[in-house]
Formats: C-alpha cells, structure tokens, sequence
C-alpha cells in the first residue's frame, strides 16, 4: 500500500454497522475478509500494465463467487463477490474520502466512466454501472427480520426475479389483496386491436457498438440516462432500446426493460396501511420499478365503470412517428375527442408492487415515462420510478401523488415530512 499517494483503508468495516441473522452475518464476514485480503495480496495499479480484456474476469474469478452470488439480493454486493473491491480512500489534500473500485486485475477505477469502460473491455454480462456506485452514503447492512413477522413468502407468486416478502411487525393481520399480481403491462383486448399496428412495431436502432451513441435513433433528445441512471425529469417519455437493436445490457439506453434489480418488502406500516421499502441501500438515480398494469384508451376504461380512480395515471395521447413507431404526447387540456387516444394505465385490479407505494410530500422517488419493449414483442408505455437521492436500507419508499387541496377529499395525511401540507383525496 506505501506506493499509492493515500492511506488505503477498506469501506464498511465497521462491525457494529453490520448486523444481521447467522446466514447474512456469515456472508458479510466472508466478503468484507476477502476485500481485505485481497488489498493487502494485491495493491491496486501494481499488477504489470496491460490491457484489459475478458481474461481479467476470467483469471481471477475466485472459486466461492458464483455460490454467494446466487445468495446476494443487494446489487452492489455483486462486483464484491466477483472479486470487485470497494474502498475508500482518504485524500489529505483534500481533506476528504474518495470511493474507488479495484478491479479483479488490479485497475483502480475512480470514476463511472471508468467503470463503465473497463465492463467493455472485460466483456463482462454479469454486471453493469447499475452495480457500481461511488455514493459516501453506501453501507452494508443488512437487518435481520423476525420469522414470525412475515406473512406472505413472495406476493409476486415467483414473477419477479428476487422474491417480494410481506411483513407486518406491527399487528396480526396478514397481508392480502384481491389484486391479481402482474409483472409486465397488458393491453386491455379493444385497445390493443386499435393501436396493434403501432405497438408490434418494435423500434430498431442501427448504432454499430455495444453502447448506443448519443443521437442514437431509439433515444429522445430531451432526457436520456447518464450510466443507466436518471437524474432529471422530463414530460417527454424515454424511449428505451428494444431486443431488435443491435447493442447489449450495457447500452446506456436499456434500463428499465432490464427488469427490477433490488430486493424489496412490503411491510405494515400502522397508519399508511402497507408501504414497500428495499432491504438495501439505493444510490441516487437508480431505477426502482415501474408502474404495471392495465392499458387502456380512455373510452373502454370509463365503460369500466371502475368507481375508483385511485390506482390510474395518464399516459397521454398514443401516436407514431414516421417510421410508424410508437409516440407519446402531453394530452392537452382534456377534451371529449381525445379519448381515443389518450391511453390510461389502471392497477386496480391486476398490477405489481407499485400499488402498495404511499405517498409524501418530501418523496424519495419520482415518477419519469419510459416506453419499452414487454416480454411479448409489444411496446408498452410506464411509468419508471427513480430515486431522488440517496435511500439508505428499509427506508419506506414513497413518491408524490401530486394530490392538490381542490381535488382531495378530506383524509391526512400521514407522511410526516417537514413540508406536509395536503388532504390526502
Ligand atoms: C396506492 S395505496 C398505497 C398502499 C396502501 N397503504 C395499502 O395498504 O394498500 C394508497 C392508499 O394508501 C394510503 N396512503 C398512502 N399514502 C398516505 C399518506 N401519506 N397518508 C395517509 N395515508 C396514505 C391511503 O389510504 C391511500 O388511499
């Protein structure tokens, strides 16, 4: 370690921040052990200079690796057990920490760009930037829950890709819903034969490299990501890249079509009913999961006669392009002839976790429209949900309803934010 410009010291080792059951413990124990060992075998930069390639991931995959990453729900503990290290690096200049990544060849990599590249050259398929995150706030924890506490095993009956435990520490009442559980959007039957030809008309980018660039054809001028994450909000919808274009899971416009990538609750909350929270730490930017549920043109969903619009967002009004591709628009001030085209989603009956996410008025996600590609070659419009900042492990997550005080009904509420100041419906 002499031979860097700063005193190495490893990041999260710190015991009494690390708890957790016998099985977590054990599993943080062995991580935070072969970080350690691993910086005092190997300092980073000294390994002879070379270029990176996919034998960096392949010559020093460690043997317990792909066990513990079956085991691993938290997405920044996967470049650890690939034999990733994470430090923090004390800069007495600055007078500051600097977070860095050592990668299994020796790289130090400080920045998400560096990252980003070294993914590339490594070719690797297992991990992406969403991995990574360079964030003073990240901290492995992991609490442990009473058995007795948890109701439901998974609410999404195995369609999500990491189960979804109901808990409720609070009372005795179990969890349960009549809402059907989906994990992908469907077309409600009349909508879907009107707007057919539109929707099955998948978008096809023809950017060369793995990565997309910048004015690639599938993304809008307005947002895009920055390494798969998103910090600003536009009223134009992101238009992701599809299984048709010719770029890989790292292609900066693929994110939400690459599926829910934390481990998240729903837990009884006392006042707000069930609320939904992560068992780990989110960085800032990162998306959390999208709104699932029933597409609808506004005139087959008001024939419903649903009785209640709590659970229905405006899309907006259903277009396309030149090219026949799937457009969204702002609906303006709403008039009678735009319903038939303006498309509502509706999670009343049959949607995802989203429906169980409260509201606040100081939220730590927020709302952005994304059209990506279902697991049926249609394009589907959501609702993806990012966070607004760093949110440390089981904090509830909220976004805003954007209720006013003209539209609610007389209801508090109870989100407990400094700024709170609206009548829930
Ligand atoms: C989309 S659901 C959220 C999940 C809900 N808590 C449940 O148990 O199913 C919206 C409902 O949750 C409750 N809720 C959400 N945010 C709230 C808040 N900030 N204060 C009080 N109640 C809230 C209200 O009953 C609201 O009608």
């Amino acid at each position: 370690m002499d031979n860097l410009p700063y005193n190495v010291v490893i990041d999260n080792d710190n015991d009494e921040k690390t708890y957790g059951d016998d099985v977590d413990q054990n599993f943080m124990f062995i991580i935070l052990n072969r970080i350690k060992e691993r910086c005092a075998k190997q300092p980073p930069n000294v390994i002879a200079a070379h270029i990176c390639s996919p034998n960096c991931l392949r010559l020093y995959a460690n043997d317990i690796g792909q066990l513990e990453l079956r085991r691993s729900k938290n997405p920044y503990l996967k470049p650890m057990v690939q034999n990733f290290a994470r430090i923090a690096v004390k800069n007495p200049t600055r007078h500051s920490i600097d977070i860095c990544y050592i990668s299994p060849c020796g790289k130090l990599l400080s920045s998400i760009e560096a990252i980003q590249k070294y993914l590339l050259l490594t070719q690797c398929m297992d991990l992406t930037t969403l991995n990574f995150t360079f964030s003073k706030n990240f901290v492995l924890q992991k609490l442990s829950i009473r058995e007795k506490a948890v109701t439901i095993k998974d609410i999404s009956n195995g369609l999500e890709s990491i189960p979804i435990l109901a808990i409720n520490s609070i009372t005795n009442d179990q969890f349960s819903s009549s809402r059907r559980y989906i994990n992908n959007s469907v077309y409600e039957p009349r909508t879907y034969q009107n707007i057919k030809n539109i929707v099955d008309n998948i978008n096809q980018c023809n950017c060369s490299s793995s990565l997309c660039h910048n004015n690639c054809k599938c993304s809008s001028e307005e947002i895009s990501y920055r390494y798969k994450r998103l910090f600003i909000y536009s009223s134009n919808p992101i238009y992701e890249c599809s299984s048709k274009c010719g770029c890989s899971i790292h292609c900066f416009n693929k994110v939400v079509s690459l599926g829910i990538q934390c481990e998240f609750q729903v837990f009884y909350s006392g006042m707000k009913g069930w609320a939904v929270r992560a068992t780990h730490f989110i960085s800032k930017g990162t998306y959390v999961f999208s709104y699932v549920g029933e597409l609808s043109m506004a005139q087959y969903h008001k024939e419903k006669k649903l009785g209640s619009d709590e659970y229905t967002a405006t899309i907006g009004l259903i277009d396309k392009n030149n090219d026949g591709i799937l457009r969204i628009y702002e609906p303006p001030e709403y008039c009678d002839e735009n319903e038939s085209k303006t498309m509502l989603l509706e999670g009343l009956s049959e949607s995802n976790l989203v429906c169980y996410v409260n509201h606040s008025c100081s939220p730590n996600l927020f709302s952005q429209k994304v059209v990506i590609e279902n697991g049926h070659g249609q394009l589907v419009p959501t609702y993806g949900l990012f966070a607004i900042r760093d949110i440390n492990p089981f904090e509830e997550l909220c976004w805003d309803y954007h209720y006013s005080l003209t539209e609610s009904l007389p209801m508090d509420c109870r989100c407990e934010a400094a700024n709170c100041n609206i009548l829930l419906r």
